[in-house]
Parts: C-alpha cells; sequence; structure tokens
C-alpha cells in the first residue's frame, strides 16, 4: 500500500523536484507547501538559478540542492552556507540528487537534459511524476522497458496524458476505440502564414491559456508540442500511432478524452491549472485539495473545436511521420526542436525556421535502430551539431 494521505494515518512522503525552479517545479512546490504535515522535501535542482534554488532549499529544509550549470557551484555554495544542506553541481550531482531515496520525484527539466536525472529516480523504484515528455520523445521505449525492469511507477503530468491517465480502463484496452488529444492551438491559431513570419519570441511565449516555460510555450505555438505529445501518448498507453488523434480545443477545458468501442467518451476537465495534475501524481493514489478554480461551465458558455491545420502547423505532421518511421526520428526531431527554439528565443531565426529546421535535420540524417542508451545520446548529440548548422543559413 502507498503512503497514505489521509489525516490520522500520519505517513509522510517524501518528495524530491528535478527542475525545481521552473514553471512545474514551482507549481510542485507551492502544493508541498500546503500539505507540511504530509511532504517532506529531499533534493532540489536546478540549471543556473541560484537565488530561487537556494531559497527553495532553505524554505523546504532539503537535505541537498544542485545546479546543473557547474560555474554556479560557488555562488551556490555561499548562499546555503551555514545550513545543512548538501551542494552539488554539474550531471553527476543531477544524478545523486535523483538517486537520493525519496518516494516520489517530480521530473521537470525541461528538455533531453532530463533523460539521466529521469532515468536515476526509474532506476531506484521511485515515484516518478513525468512532465519531462522530452525524455519519451527521445528514448520512450528504453525508458518505458526500465520503468518495467525496476518495477517503478510512471505517473503522467502532463495535463492532456494526466487526463487520459485519470479516464483510461487499463483493465480493458482492447475497449478503447481511440485517445484524443487536445491542443489550444497556441497564440497564434488564428493567424496566417505570413503574420507568423513576423511573430517575435515575446509574443510565441505569450500561450493564452498556460503559464508555463519559454521552451514549452513556443512549442505550444508551433503545436511541435502536439506532436512530442503524441509520441509520449503513444509510449504511456496501450493504443498505436493511428489510434492517438488530436482536435484543436482553444479554450483548454477539455484535457484530453478517451472513447470507447461502445460510444461512450470519457474526459477529464478543469481549469487550466497544473496544481490539478500534479496534486493527482502528487497524491496518488488518493486526492488532495488544491487552489485551482473549479470549472463554471455556465459561466463559461461554449467549448469549440477544430481540425488542426497541418499547413500552418507543419510539426504536427513532422511529429507523427517520425513516430511512425520508429527508431531514432523521434530523437532526431527532439533534439532539433531544442536546438531550433533556443535559436528562435535568441532572436536568431523567424518562427517559421523552427519547423523548417526539424524537417531539414530529419531529411539528412536517417533513422537508425535505438539499442541502448548510448545510441540516443549519440543521435541526440549529432541531430544537435547538424540543426544549429542550419541556423542562419
Ligand atoms: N510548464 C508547464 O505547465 C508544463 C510543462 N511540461 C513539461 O515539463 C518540463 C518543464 O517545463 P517548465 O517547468 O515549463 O520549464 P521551465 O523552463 O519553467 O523550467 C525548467 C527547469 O529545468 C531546469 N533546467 C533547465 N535546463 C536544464 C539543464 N540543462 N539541466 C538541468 N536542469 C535544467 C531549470 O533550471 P533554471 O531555472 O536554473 O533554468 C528549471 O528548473 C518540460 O519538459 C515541459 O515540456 C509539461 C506540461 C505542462
Ligand atoms: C499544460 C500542458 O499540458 C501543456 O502541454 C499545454 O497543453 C500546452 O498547450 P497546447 O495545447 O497549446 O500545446
Ligand atoms: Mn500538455
Amino acid at each position: 500500500m502507498e503512503a497514505s494521505l489521509l489525516p490520522n494515518k500520519n505517513k509522510i512522503r517524501t518528495v524530491s523536484v528535478l527542475g525545481s525552479t521552473g514553471s512545474i517545479g514551482c507549481n510542485t512546490l507551492d502544493l508541498v507547501a500546503r500539505y507540511p504535515d504530509h511532504y517532506r522535501v529531499m533534493a532540489l535542482t536546478a540549471n543556473r538559478n541560484v537565488s530561487e534554488l537556494a531559497e527553495q532549499a532553505i524554505r523546504f529544509n532539503a537535505k541537498m540542492a544542485v545546479v546543473a550549470d557547474e560555474s554556479c557551484y560557488q555562488a551556490l555554495k555561499e548562499a546555503l552556507a551555514g545550513t545543512n544542506i548538501k551542494v552539488g553541481a554539474g550531471r553527476e550531482a543531477l544524478i545523486e540528487a535523483a538517486s537520493l531515496p525519496s518516494d516520489w520525484v517530480m521530473a521537470s527539466i525541461v528538455g533531453a537534459a532530463g533523460l539521466d536525472p529521469t532515468l536515476s529516480a526509474i532506476r531506484r523504484g521511485a515515484i516518478v511524476a513525468l512532465a519531462n515528455k522530452e525524455c519519451l520523445v527521445c528514448a520512450g521505449d528504453l525508458v518505458m522497458k526500465e520503468v518495467v525492469e525496476h518495477n517503478a511507477t510512471l505517473l503522467p503530468v502532463d495535463s492532456e496524458h494526466n487526463a487520459i491517465f485519470q479516464v483510461f480502463d487499463f483493465e480493458q484496452p482492447e475497449k478503447i476505440s481511440h485517445v484524443t488529444l487536445t491542443a489550444s492551438g497556441g497564440p497564434f491559431y488564428q493567424m496566417s502564414v505570413e503574420e507568423m513570419e513576423k511573430v517575435t519570441p515575446q509574443q510565441a511565449v505569450s500561450h493564452p491559456n498556460w503559464d508555463m516555460g519559454a521552451k514549452i510555450s513556443v512549442d505550444s505555438a508551433t503545436m511541435m508540442n502536439k506532436g512530442l505529445e503524441l509520441i509520449e501518448a503513444y509510449h504511456l498507453f496501450p493504443v498505436s500511432e493511428d489510434k492517438i488523434e488530436i482536435i484543436v480545443h482553444p479554450q483548454s477545458v477539455i484535457h484530453s478524452m478517451v472513447s470507447y468501442v461502445d460510444g461512450s467518451v470519457l474526459a477529464q476537465l478543469g481549469s487550466p491549472d497544473m496544481r490539478t495534475p500534479i496534486s493527482y501524481t502528487l497524491a496518488w493514489p488518493e486526492r488532495i485539495g488544491t487552489p485551482a478554480k473549479q470549472l463554471d461551465l455556465a459561466r463559461l458558455g461554449r467549448l469549440d473545436f477544430f481540425e488542426p491545420d497541418p499547413v500552418r502547423f507543419p510539426a504536427l505532421k513532422l511529429a507523427r511521420e517520425a513516430l511512425q518511421t520508429g527508431g531514432s526520428a523521434p530523437t532526431i526531431l527532439n533534439a532539433a526542436n531544442e536546438i531550433a527554439v533556443h535559436a528562435f528565443l535568441e532572436g536568431k531565426i523567424g518562427f517559421l525556421e523552427i519547423s523548417r529546421i526539424v524537417e531539414k535535420t530529419l531529411g539528412v540524417m536517417g533513422s537508425v535502430e535505438l539499442k541502448c542508451l548510448q545510441t540516443v545520446l549519440e543521435i541526440d548529440r549529432e541531430a544537435r551539431r547538424i540543426s544549429a548548422g542550419f541556423i542562419g543559413n
């Protein structure tokens, strides 16, 4: 039986948050802070944000705080001087943080950089709340194999996958006709290609419904986010690629749906606040209260749905084709996308170049079988090198 969060059962769940200074990390700690009798923090990690990490580590009395960027080590050491908090920096320290024996780990580092630490948590059989979708996109088969081998529990945090998880009948998957991922369409859903040509990073990170980190916000704007989520859903749930549909639903109220052979459609709804899906994984298998606003459907009045437009949003097609191709194609897609999004955020390329660079990189690199993690890391590195070569060309 898992740790109980019901009053009087008095069992504390220890938690580590990888990527604690980000949007998901801060929302996770916001919930943890609301239940001081139920949760204790073990490890917290960031990339470079020393001041936020140190403040969190002190506030939650963490056992360990780690920055991925080694040049930030001294600053973190100084910020935590006089405390008992162990300080670390670099990849090895990140893995050490993930390996501390917490019951529950939030995997919320952005990008493929989260793969190694997430695997460390999986390999010790922890309950892993997975926000870091890129690690499933670049190494889904290998990650899921390790989950089974190490008897880890993987709980989807991504709002769509968390929704599906809540309504998916794992006892009879053959009775599922298809699953439908909802997409907001992002900030540019009404724009023409000509208009999208000129959008700025600031416009792209202004998501209409969700408050998220810069990278995923740009992914939502290109709709690559939904492409990554298609691949994520394929690995998380026992459904084939052709049974995963995408529909644009601009209000982000229905977070996703599962359709059954008898015509029933089960959906999870809620106001767009990540504390709802995070709480579902934090308290799992129970539920806890969150400050997310209760839905007021009468006030909302209407819910809209559209077919996605593959011409203005080519990323969707690229991701589906990469999943169909299999092997290393999704790894290449993910790495090239990370490089292109970063270049866009730095003002080096235009918005429409993001998908073009991903397409060109996939065109140059053929797909190979992903036999082991080493191959994933090599393909990831090569795709980053090749896609970086397209920037400015
Ligand atoms: N935000 C959301 O609502 C949702 C996010 N997700 C997914 O969750 C993940 C996190 O997203 P989000 O919280 O928005 O991202 P943020 O950019 O807000 O936060 C990312 C976190 O990862 C850390 N980080 C960044 N780069 C590295 C690195 N190279 N090595 C180690 N740590 C690093 C950051 O540290 P620092 O602060 O020092 O830079 C920060 O703590 C992504 O995979 C995203 O797709 C999924 C669904 C919803
Ligand atoms: C909150 C969350 O899960 C994001 O992935 C969100 O879904 C992004 O919105 P889009 O539907 O615009 O991609
Ligand atoms: Mn999502």
